[in-house]
């Protein structure tokens, strides 16, 4: 069915589910957000508001992230509650708190010295800000998210990258209460029953991580936690997963990160990383522990090492709801960004197939990206083979060639070129002008690769050059907008995994697009989540990926805007979701039988079944008050 945003599609419709989004993000109550929903279709639950069962009073529901609404208690909850004297009396409206909070947030009370700033891109005042976000994070998490999705263009960038970054370089440092779950290799027999341990009885979504290799930062071991925790912080913010209902997950199996191990603040342990059987038999036992309690969940396997990556993906997919997010995520994100490009141009997707892409790092990324890439052109008519021969790829030693020495691994092994024309171990900057690639993108985490030279190059070639610096953090990015945007005469379709600002060039305002992951594991989760699909195959992948680029309004692609605005980030989760699980039945995956129904009867159906699975960040009452008294 054709999604509601396609390209032609009725733009009326299209604003009306996004004006739904938009009565909640603009602080519809629980009541209000359900009225909306029962106007719109059958998913209406009665029109009693659902109390929240809370099992604690007085201060111990106060120190409750999940429960407490501090200053915004309403007086029957502090006398029910016993809560009386233990707040001040004034009540505030979660409005109120918002406004109290955004004062904070905005100007500022802690000054950070720019010294503990080590990571370029991230400012003191980013770091002043994810400090003052965390800290009600722990305190309130339903302010916080409320916070979080309203603001989301302004502070995605500050819970995630480029400053998650920064938090994971100091974890260590910063570490001051728990989040999350630790398993360490010197746990291993205990880990099944370890998990029970954890608070909640329901997760729907882990995300798992060893610290091996955090963005473009490299081993951090234990302190890559901020990483799934980052990750879950958008699970809820952009796909409505239920904050009470997430699990971030690090396993320690020791760093290679020479400083850690030396500093006494490091809090993992202090030896060489486990690698080989002895590491799959800790994941075995963890994946086996975690699945065993929350058989239901979605595991997302993140910033793993290129030597475990593809291996663990491929030892659990065929048998696990799960994903790899580096590998198989950031695929999907790149089709889709490269097909908003092509629209661009003026082409269509069909064109993907006539695209000459030269891709920087052939590690899990870099791989998944290509393998993807040509999955599309299959679509469009080639074959594998035909598909792959419009690839060069390049590592830490350049072109890679079959005449490689050393062995290559599998998921590079058949884009490595066959040609004699192909130079094994050549420069970018002479592959790039050799080939005269329509598509750059950089997937190293290496930082400066996209020099001047290599960006003239791209504008000599190219009317409109596509160029994707996706790595991360900023710092580590291939180039920025504005060298693109300077170096091509302000002609490069631009996208870069962590986000750069437009660019004024020559008195024109260029934009620049954010080719991140985060616009695709979120509603893949949700989706396969909804669906209780037990698997996530290519087929779901490239569905989200076709969501996603279908998202896109026609209006942005005239502004050369490749993926859609983030602040519509709930409802591209939503569609990414809905095709997900569309797919999914089609591929006889679709296990839920609610989902089901509702795919079976209309595509708005099953867009309103997904929008009343999100969670919203409103607060429910805690006793039972006739309606109206809470607020
Ligand atoms: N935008 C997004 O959504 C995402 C971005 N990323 C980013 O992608 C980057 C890579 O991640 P991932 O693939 O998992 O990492 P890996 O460690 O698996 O792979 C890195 C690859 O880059 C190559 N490389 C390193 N230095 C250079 C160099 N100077 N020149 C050319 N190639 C080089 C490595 O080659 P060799 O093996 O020879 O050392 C390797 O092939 C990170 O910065 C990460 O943050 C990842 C996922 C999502
Ligand atoms: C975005 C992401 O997943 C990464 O840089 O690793
Ligand atoms: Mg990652």
């Amino acid at each position: 069915m054709a999604s509601l945003c396609r390209r032609g599609a009725s733009a009326a419709l299209r604003a009306a589910v996004l004006e739904s989004f938009g009565a909640r993000l603009l602080g519809l109550d629980a009541i209000g957000a359900r009225a909306a929903s029962t106007a719109a279709g059958p998913y209406k639950p009665s029109d009693t508001v659902d109390v929240e069962i809370v099992r604690k009073k007085g201060i111990d529901l106060i120190h409750d992230p999940l429960f407490n609404k501090g200053t915004a208690f309403p007086v029957p909850e502090r006398e029910r509650l016993e809560l009386r004297g233990l707040l001040p009396k004034k009540c505030l409206t979660m409005q109120g708190q918002v406004d109290r909070f955004m004062e904070d947030y905005a100007y500022g009370r802690t000054y950070i010295d720019p010294k503990h700033v080590s990571d370029g891109g991230v400012t003191p005042d980013h770091v002043r800000r994810w400090k003052v976000l965390q800290e009600l994070q722990d305190r309130n998490e339903t302010l916080f998210y409320r916070i979080l999705l309203d603001n989301f263009v302004e502070m995605a960038p500050i819970v995630y990258t480029p400053t998650v970054g920064w938090a994971c370089l100091n974890f260590h440092k910063l570490y001051r209460r728990p989040r999350g779950m630790y398993f360490c290799s010197t746990d291993k027999g205990e880990m099944a029953s370890m998990v029970w341990n954890w608070p909640g009885n329901d997760v729907d979504a882990i995300v798992v991580t060893d610290g091996s290799r955090i963005l473009g930062l490299g081993d951090l071991g234990i302190n890559g936690l901020g990483i799934p925790i980052g990750k879950l912080d958008l699970y809820v913010a952009a796909a409505g997963f239920s904050p009470g209902r997430i699990l971030p997950v690090v396993v320690d199996v020791g760093t290679n990160n020479r400083h850690l191990k030396d500093d006494p603040l490091y809090l993992g342990l202090s030896k060489e990383r486990m690698s080989g059987p002895e590491f799959y038999e800790i994941m075995d036992e963890l994946v086996k522990a975690l699945m065993g309690r929350y058989p239901q969940a979605v595991l997302q396997f993140e910033d793993f090492n290129m030597a475990h990556a593809a291996p663990l993906l491929e030892r659990y997919r065929d048998h696990h709801l799960c994903f790899n997010d580096d590998i198989q995520g950031t695929a999907a994100t790149a089709v889709a960004g490269v097909y908003g490009a092509l629209r661009v141009q003026g082409k269509s997707n069909k064109e993907l197939a006539q695209q000459r892409i030269v891709l920087v790092g052939a590690g899990s990324a870099g791989t998944g990206v290509a393998r993807m890439l040509a999955l599309g052109m299959v679509k469009q008519g080639l074959s594998y083979e035909e598909a792959t021969s419009n690839f060069w790829v390049l590592d830490a030693e350049g072109l890679v060639t079959v005449k490689r020495e050393k062995q290559l691994s599998e998921s590079v092994e058949p884009f490595a070129r066959k040609t004699q024309a192909d130079p094994e171990g050549e420069k970018l900057a002479d592959t790039v002008k050799r080939v005269k690639p329509t598509v750059l993108i950089g997937l190293a985490g290496a930082g400066k690769l996209f020099t001047e030279e290599i960006l003239v190059a791209m504008g000599e070639h190219n009317e409109r050059p596509i160029i994707m610096p996706m790595s991360n953090p900023t710092h580590r990015m291939e180039c920025n907008a504005e060298e693109a945007q300077k170096a091509t005469g302000g002609r490069t379709i631009f996208a870069s995994g962590s986000p750069c600002n437009d660019v004024e060039y020559e008195g024109r305002v260029i934009s620049s697009s954010q080719a991140n992951n985060l616009y695709i594991f979120p509603g893949l989760a949700l989706g396969a989540h909804l669906g209780a699909t037990r698997v996530i195959t290519d087929e779901m992948l490239m569905a989200a990926a076709e969501a996603l680029g279908d998202c896109i309004p026609e209006e942005d692609l005239d502004k050369d805007i490749v993926y859609p605005r983030l602040k519509d980030i709930r409802y591209v989760s939503m569609i990414v979701a809905k095709r997900v699980m569309r797919m999914a039945y089609d591929m006889g995956h679709l296990h839920s039988f609610a989902a089901k129904k509702a795919l079976e009867i209309s595509d708005e159906e099953l867009e309103l079944y997904v929008k009343d699975h999100m969670w919203e960040p409103v607060y429910k009452p805690l006793v039972n008050l006739p309606v109206g008294v809470q607020e």
